[in-house]
């Protein structure tokens, strides 16, 4: 059945299953205390948890899509060893098998498309007990652009009745929409999100600008993003170098399906393509709507603009 189901589609919904599982060793590093930490450079860190939720999404992807290229953040080392039975996910979500496919992405290949992995975006608030600010991003991007993505919450927690579910994830398709979550409007008031953990003196004088009635400094680009997706904030502002392109893939994906917009702060969207450089140089702007980018973009002074961009 799923044979006949578009490439992307299929992706995406198998994105979804796996962005769970890999939502899960997230927990269960975390509950059993050995975090592994790593340095990597300053203000730059890695867990058992980055290690492991990536080897479950890129095994289980490669496995499934051999012919796709997959960029994951860290580094393997290569002596790894059997990935565990219990990591490999082979079903794809079903509900997202029946979502309609845009007529530009039906007949896309496999080996047309690049995965960019984030296995745990804010790694610094997971290792610090921010636990909401933690997603696993998995971007889908087809000819340079991001066209797909998930942003799993692992410890988003939501009652039904007297049951405690843990764990949440959101998607989002070119055209087809965004689901997971209920998409909410903007504050009436500006309320911009920004880093908690990798701010400077260029950062705070691109938020000063920017006239905001709140400034929310959060964790991960993953969960600025649903901050906006859910009305709690219209803008994210962060003009420096830090962010990546599989810390921007999914999130840009899934705003744009929703109605926004992410872009660097010059107002240029970034490439997603296989040979691309990683850094997001140029820092990231993104707003819930074309009107709150373009009023933000214009607030930033050309200077800022002009140092980003080595000018
Ligand atoms: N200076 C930096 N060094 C390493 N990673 C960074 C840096 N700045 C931002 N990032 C990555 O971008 C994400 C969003 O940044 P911030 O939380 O500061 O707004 C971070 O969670 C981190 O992703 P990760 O946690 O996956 O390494
Ligand atoms: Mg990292
Ligand atoms: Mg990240
Ligand atoms: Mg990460």
């Amino acid at each position: 059945m799923s044979s006949s189901v578009p490439v992307i589609v299929r992706l995406l919904a198998s994105s979804v299953s796996v962005a769970h599982r890999a939502g899960k060793i997230v927990r269960d590093v975390m509950s059993k205390g050995e975090l592994g930490i790593i340095e990597k450079g300053k203000d730059d860190y890695q867990t058992e948890a980055d290690r492991s939720a990536q080897r479950c999404i890129i095994a289980s992807l490669s496995a499934q899509y051999p012919k796709l290229t997959i960029i994951g953040e860290e580094e393997s080392s290569g002596n790894e060893g059997e990935i565990a039975n219990d990591w490999l996910v082979s079903e794809p979500d079903k509900e997202l098998l029946s979502l309609k496919c845009p007529a530009n992405l039906q007949s896309i290949k496999e080996e047309d498309i690049v995965v960019w992995v984030d296995p745990l975006d804010g790694t610094s608030e997971y290792t610090q007990g921010f636990l909401e600010h933690v997603t696993v991003l998995i971007g889908i991007s087809v000819n340079d652009k991001p066209v797909a993505g998930v942003i799993h919450q692992p410890y988003y927690k939501t009652m039904v009745g007297s049951e405690k579910i843990i764990g949440r994830t959101i998607w989002g398709l070119q055209e087809a929409g965004v689901g997971g979550f209920t998409p909410t409007p903007p504050p009436d008031s500006l309320v911009i999100t920004t880093t908690r953990s990798h701010s400077n003196p260029a950062v705070e004088k691109a938020l000063q600008v920017m006239n905001a009635t709140q400034i929310l400094r959060v964790g991960g680009a993953g969960y600025k993003v649903l901050l906006l997706l859910e009305g709690k904030a219209s803008v994210y502002v962060f003009a420096s170098p830090g962010c990546k392109k599989w810390d921007t893939c999914a999130p840009e994906a899934v705003l744009a399906a929703a109605g926004g917009k992410l872009t660097d702060i010059c107002g240029n969207f970034y490439k997603y393509g296989s040979s691309v450089t990683h850094p997001n140089k140029t820092g990231v702007l993104a707003a819930v709507n074309n009107e709150l980018h373009t009023y933000a973009l214009n607030r930033i002074p050309q200077e800022l603009k002009d140092i980003l961009t080595n000018k």
